[in-house]
C-alpha cells in the first residue's frame, strides 16, 4: 500500500516523497546532495544512542540530566530530532515543537517508524510532536495542562551571512527550509515564561548569546555551548 504524502508548500526545487521507506525531502544531489529524513532507528542516531556518552553528553549535561533526575523537556526548535533522542534515549519524555511543515513531517514520519521498531519503541513513547510556532504554543501547552516542562531546550539557526560557511550540502535543503531564526529572542521569553527549572539555548561556540537576559551559566563543548538560564525562583 502506498503512504500518502503530506501535502506542504516547499521552495521550488524541493520535493517530499517516499524513498525506500522513509519520507524524504529531495533536490537536485548536485546542489543539495542526498535526500534528507529523519531514521532514530539506524545509523548515526543509533550508534550514539549505544556508545555516545550517555548521560556526560553536553546537551544532557545542560538540560540538567543526572543520576537520578530526569527532567521533563519541551525541545522547542525540534528540528531533525537529534537532540530530542538523546535526551528520550536517556529517559526523558520529549515533546518537540517544529514549526517548518515539511521538517515537522519528516519528524512525524521518523517517530512511527522508531515506535515500529524494537530497540526504539520505548523511546519513541516518550517523544511527542507538535507543529506550529513555539514562541505560541507554550504557554498554551502549559495552560491548557497538555505538558509541563521541567527545561525548555533551544537550539535556534545562527544566522549565517555568508553563504559559504555551509560545509554539508544535505544542510542546504534544511537551512532553505528553515530560514536564519532571526526571531530567536522572542522564542527565549517565551521559553523563561514557562520552564519551570531551566532554559537551555545552544549556540555556536564563539557566537554572542541570544539578545535579551544575560545567561547565568555556560557550558562550553568543542564546537558549540549552552548558555544556561535559571529559573528566577532557583537562581538566588
Ligand atoms: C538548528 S535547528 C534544530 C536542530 C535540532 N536541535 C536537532 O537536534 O536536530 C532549528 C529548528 O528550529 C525550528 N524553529 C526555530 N524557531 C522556532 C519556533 N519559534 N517554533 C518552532 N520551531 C522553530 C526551525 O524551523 C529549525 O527546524
Amino acid at each position: 500500500m502506498s503512504q500518502a504524502v503530506p501535502e506542504v508548500l516547499l521552495p521550488p526545487g524541493l520535493t517530499l516523497g517516499y524513498m525506500e521507506g522513509r519520507l524524504a525531502l529531495a533536490g537536485d544531489e548536485r546542489e543539495y546532495g542526498k535526500p534528507l529524513s529523519v531514521d532514530f532507528v539506524s545509523g548515526k542516531a543509533a550508534h550514539r544512542r549505544q556508545f555516545g556518552g550517555g548521560r556526560g553528553q553536553l546537551v544532557a549535561k545542560a538540560c540538567g540530566l543526572a543520576k537520578g533526575v530526569t527532567p521533563s523537556v519541551v525541545d522547542a526548535t525540534a528540528g531533525l530530532g537529534r537532540d530530542a533522542f538523546v535526551l528520550a534515549s536517556l529517559g526523558a519524555p520529549v515533546l518537540m515543537i517544529e514549526r517548518v511543515a515539511a521538517i515537522a513531517a519528516l519528524l512525524s514520519d521518523g517517530l512511527a517508524r522508531a515506535a515500529a521498531a524494537e530497540d526504539t519503541a520505548a523511546i519513541a513513547a516518550r517523544m511527542y510532536l507538535r507543529h506550529g510556532d513555539a514562541a505560541e504554543r507554550l504557554a498554551r501547552l502549559v495552560a491548557d495542562a497538555e505538558f509541563t516542562p521541567q527545561v525548555v531546550h533551544l537550539d535556534p539557526m545562527f544566522p549565517h551571512r555568508d553563504k559559504s560557511a555551509l560545509v554539508k550540502k544535505e544542510m542546504r535543503v534544511f537551512r532553505e527550509l528553515a530560514g536564519d531564526d532571526d526571531d530567536a529572542p522572542r522564542l527565549l521569553e517565551a521559553a523563561l515564561d514557562v520552564a519551570t527549572h531551566r532554559v537551555v539555548v545552544k549556540r555556536p561556540r564563539k557566537a554572542p548569546p541570544i539578545a535579551g537576559p544575560a545567561p547565568q551559566h555556560t557550558l562550553e563543548g568543542k564546537t558549540s555551548r549552552y548558555d544556561l538560564y535559571v529559573h528566577r525562583s532557583l537562581s538566588r
